[in-house]
């Protein structure tokens, strides 16, 4: 079974015509999106708003019309992948690199539902390594902050060169095994100056959609 075009087609369900979609960035959220391109040729209305050029890319080969902040006050819907997930809805995001457009948009929606297979529920967050966006100046300063706050960052590369996000920035992937705090650890990484924002997502999620032992989808709410 295909656990993420499971739960990724059924994020489609979701959307109603009118509305302003958030689209998020990843190998789970495709098939939302691939979806949602049918039904566009199908005559469903709607505009999306990417969370990444990648996905922009996507979304203009498969007819979805797009929208920028300066056309919408709201979204409706935002949906999106996550790296790990806990059993408070709280994410680590930010493996593809789109963590700062993906939050933004996470914030500006009234709902933000996350797609993610199995694989990524965990009881901690920490095992996967935390992205963290910074500033090219003073990086050096910077992973050193990162360090004093328990990380260990690696600088993502890409080809040799350091990974650029679609900002312009970098991204420190840091390890901290077990973030046993989250909400903390997201308000202390962004008082590091050259910290743009980082991929834990807390208190953000409304509804995770995920399959269960037996396969079935399985839709979480955030109490
Ligand atoms: O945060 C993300 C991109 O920045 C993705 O949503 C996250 O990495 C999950 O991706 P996938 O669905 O491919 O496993």
């Amino acid at each position: 079974m295909n656990e993420k075009k499971a739960v990724g087609e059924k994020a489609a369900d979701y959307v109603k015509d009118g509305m302003v979609i958030g689209l998020g960035t990843g190998s789970t959220v495709f098939y939302t999106i691939t979806k949602l391109g049918r039904l566009v040729q199908q005559g469903l209305s709607i505009k999306g708003i990417p969370t990444s050029l990648q996905t922009e890319k996507l979304a203009r080969e498969l007819g979805i019309p797009l929208a920028s902040f300066k056309e919408i006050d709201h979204i409706d819907v935002a949906i999106d992948g996550a790296d790990e997930v806990n059993p408070d809805l709280a994410l680590i995001k930010g493996g593809g690199g789109a963590l700062l457009r993906e939050k933004i948009i996470a914030k500006a929606a009234n709902t933000f539902l996350v797609v993610a297979d199995s694989h990524k529920l965990v009881d901690t967050l920490g095992a996967f390594p935390l992205p963290v966006e910074v500033v090219p100046f003073g990086m050096e300063m910077t992973r050193k902050y990162l360090e004093v706050l328990g990380g260990s960052p690696k600088l993502r590369q890409n080809n040799g060169s350091p990974y650029q996000t679609d900002n312009g920035n970098y991204i420190f992937d840091c390890s901290f095994q077990k973030i046993t705090h989250p909400g903390e650890l997201e308000r202390d990484l962004n008082l590091i100056p050259g910290v743009v924002d980082n991929g834990l997502f807390v208190g953000m999620a409304d509804i995770v959609i995920t399959l269960n032992r037996q396969k079935e989808i399985d839709i979480n709410m955030r109490k």
